[in-house]
């Protein structure tokens, strides 16, 4: 069973397939994440994140490993433990520009396609090209959408003390993010043809995976 659940920022992807996963028995695989080491790995080495011939030439050189159990998700670049270093602001701004470069997607796809191909009974998949582009065979395509106003809520519910500035300022960073990812050439944010599009604006979290668990059986019961 190998799910792709796509959507832009602040959808709740991350929360609903890990929950989805572990209810189910699932893999799970955060490949924003992934571009985020990728992203991160880029800094820490000094390349010139504007230079896109010098991010492409070293895409190559980051040996990204992802753990896909969805109690305990992990991510190293080169032997070390990234989880918290990918989640800072330096990371989250130039994250965008990173992943737009072909060489970096074509490296990073061929993971995720060797690691949804391993794994046992099956995976939930999240990112932003997982049904048009990394599985375009997957059993279950999901794509989530909120408001941008909910979306910017949630993320600024993450960061403790946020005023109504710090709320305005996360929601253009948002916007940003979404429009860059959304325009980029190669593989963009996009809904599949055959993905069912979820609106998370009006429903909890809890909704959100009773919907997408219900899919889940629903595609295994044959239906
Ligand atoms: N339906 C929802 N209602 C309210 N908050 C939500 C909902 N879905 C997710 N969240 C919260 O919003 C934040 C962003 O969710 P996340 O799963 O990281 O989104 P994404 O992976 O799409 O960026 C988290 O703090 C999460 O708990
Ligand atoms: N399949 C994917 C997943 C993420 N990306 C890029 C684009 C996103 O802005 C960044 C970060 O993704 P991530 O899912 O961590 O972002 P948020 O959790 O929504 O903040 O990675 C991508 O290009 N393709």
């Amino acid at each position: 069973m190998i799910v792709g659940i796509d959507g832009p920022s602040g959808t709740g992807k991350s929360s609903t397939s890990k929950a989805v996963a572990a209810k189910l028995g699932l893999r799970y695989l955060d490949t924003g994440a992934q571009y985020r080491a990728i992203t991160w790995w880029m800094l820490h080495h000094g390349i010139d994140i504007k230079d896109p011939a010098a991010i492409a030439a070293a895409a190559g050189r980051a040996e990204i490993v992802s753990g896909t159990d969805p109690s305990a998700p992990t991510i190293t670049v080169d032997g070390t433990d990234v989880a918290a270093p990918i989640r800072t602001q330096e990371v989250t701004s130039a994250v965008s520009a990173v992943s737009a470069v072909p060489e970096v997607r074509a490296r990073i796809t061929e993971l995720q396609r060797s690691i949804a191909k391993e794994a046992v009974p099956g995976i939930v998949v999240e990112g932003r090209d997982i049904g048009t582009t990394v599985l375009p065979d997957a059993d279950l395509k999901v794509f989530l959408t909120a408001s941008e106003e909910a979306r910017a809520a949630r993320r600024s519910g993450e960061l403790k003390g946020k005023d109504a500035a710090g709320l305005k300022a996360t929601q253009e960073a948002l916007a940003r993010r979404d429009a860059a990812d959304s325009t980029r050439k190669t593989s963009p944010l996009a809904k599949a043809g055959d993905a069912v599009e979820v609106d998370t604006t009006e429903l909890t979290l809890e909704q959100v995976i009773e919907c997408v668990v219900t899919l889940v059986e629903e595609k295994q019961q044959g239906r």
